[in-house]
């Protein structure tokens, strides 16, 4: 899998406005998500979690609570690849079917 060349990364964030790119570890991208509580984060992580055993393609993440905070990179591309951006879109997708946090 190839990294995204810069021109080719900016290109991608700027259809995926709530992420945040970070230099580290040749290149990620970020995005916290709050819910209205727990049990709707871990729905939320449980089809996103079925989403990426199907395309063996699969999140860093963090959660306490409602909140529920991703990492993306991808390993033999030591930085962003497009399965790290095909992700996120889908994430988003997911994420856009629950309530936000009141
Ligand atoms: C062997 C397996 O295909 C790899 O380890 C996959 C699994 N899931 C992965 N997920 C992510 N986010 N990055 C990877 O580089 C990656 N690699």
């Amino acid at each position: 899998m190839q990294r995204l060349t810069d021109a080719q990364r900016e290109h991608a964030l700027a259809s995926l406005p709530a992420w945040g790119y970070a230099p580290e570890r040749g290149g990620l991208i970020q995005r916290r998500f709050t819910f209205a509580n727990f049990t709707q984060a871990f729905a939320f992580m449980t089809e996103v979690a079925l989403h990426a055993e199907k395309s063996d393609h699969h999140p860093e993440w963090f959660n306490v609570y409602n909140r529920v905070e991703i990492t993306l990179t991808t390993h033999d591309a030591e930085g962003l690849s497009e399965r790290d951006i095909a992700l996120a879109r889908r994430i988003d997708a997911i994420a856009a079917r629950f309530a936000p946090a009141p």
